[in-house]
């Protein structure tokens, strides 16, 4: 199975260095629009991947089922956290706003893709690839900014239950590669708690080791035949 792995950073591709192929690493920036371009210029350069992994460090959002930092997680769904508009101190995403379907734009070249742009299923191995790597998986949320409040995230937790990992890419990552029809993913290492800004507390270290150990995983159990069918 051929893989393309979007990292934001130069600091998260040289963590990734030396992983088994076929995978090809891109960095791409950070930020969703970077993210969705850096994508969307991969898969039109070729050749088109079997599957597409956003991957990075993210913060953890803190609930009972929330992952530790340090630990890695897998998404269920990438789901853009700050696209909507505001009124006053509610947030209306694009379900409220009634902006939920994609056009189906011949020019787009692409097949209709999944109704709502504002969130991606991921690929329907995920739960399983978690399952058997003894990670979380549950919802991911991208926002342009990172959260930096209690409120903040209790907020996008009321707005997402159960969501695990907040980083900003992995809904422009899953959008282009919807784009293309080609299956996406996110995979996190937590580098800290999404809340207030601590910046001494980030493990980025830990969250890296553990990103490159989930993937290293992730790539051996890819090889196995029997998950070609799922991509
Ligand atoms: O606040 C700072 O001083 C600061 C310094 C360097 C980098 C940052 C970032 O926010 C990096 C964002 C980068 O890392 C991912 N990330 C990591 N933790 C979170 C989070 O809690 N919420 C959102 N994104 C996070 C993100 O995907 C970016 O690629 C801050």
């Amino acid at each position: 199975m051929d893989v393309l792995i979007v990292v934001a950073t130069a600091a998260e591709a040289g963590r990734l260095s030396g992983l088994p192929l076929p995978a090809r690493v891109v960095v791409c920036g950070v930020g969703p629009v970077a993210a969705a371009l850096a994508t969307q210029a991969a898969l039109l350069r070729g050749p088109s991947p079997d599957l597409v992994i956003s991957a990075g460090i993210g913060g953890a959002y803190v609930h009972p089922s929330g992952v530790e930092v340090g630990a890695a997680a897998v998404a269920s769904e990438m789901r853009y956290g700050d696209l909507g508009a505001w009124n006053g101190k509610d947030f209306l995403t694009f379900d409220d706003l009634g902006l939920s379907v994609f056009p189906d734009s011949p020019n787009l070249g692409a097949p209709p893709l999944a109704p709502n742009p504002g969130r991606f299923l991921a690929w329907a191995g995920s739960a399983a690839l978690a399952s058997r790597l003894g990670l979380a998986c549950g919802p991911f949320i991208t926002v342009s900014g990172v959260t930096g409040s209690n409120e903040q995230a209790q907020a996008q937790l009321a707005r997402v239950p159960g969501a695990l990992i907040e980083g900003m890419e992995g809904a422009g990552v899953a959008q282009a590669a919807a784009l293309h029809g080609v299956p996406c993913t996110e995979i996190r290492g937590a580098s800290n708690l999404v809340g207030p800004r601590d910046r001494d507390s980030w493990q980025i270290g830990a969250a890296l080791g553990a990103l490159r150990a989930a993937l290293e995983s992730v790539l051996e159990m890819l090889a196995e035949e029997e998950w070609a069918a799922d991509a």
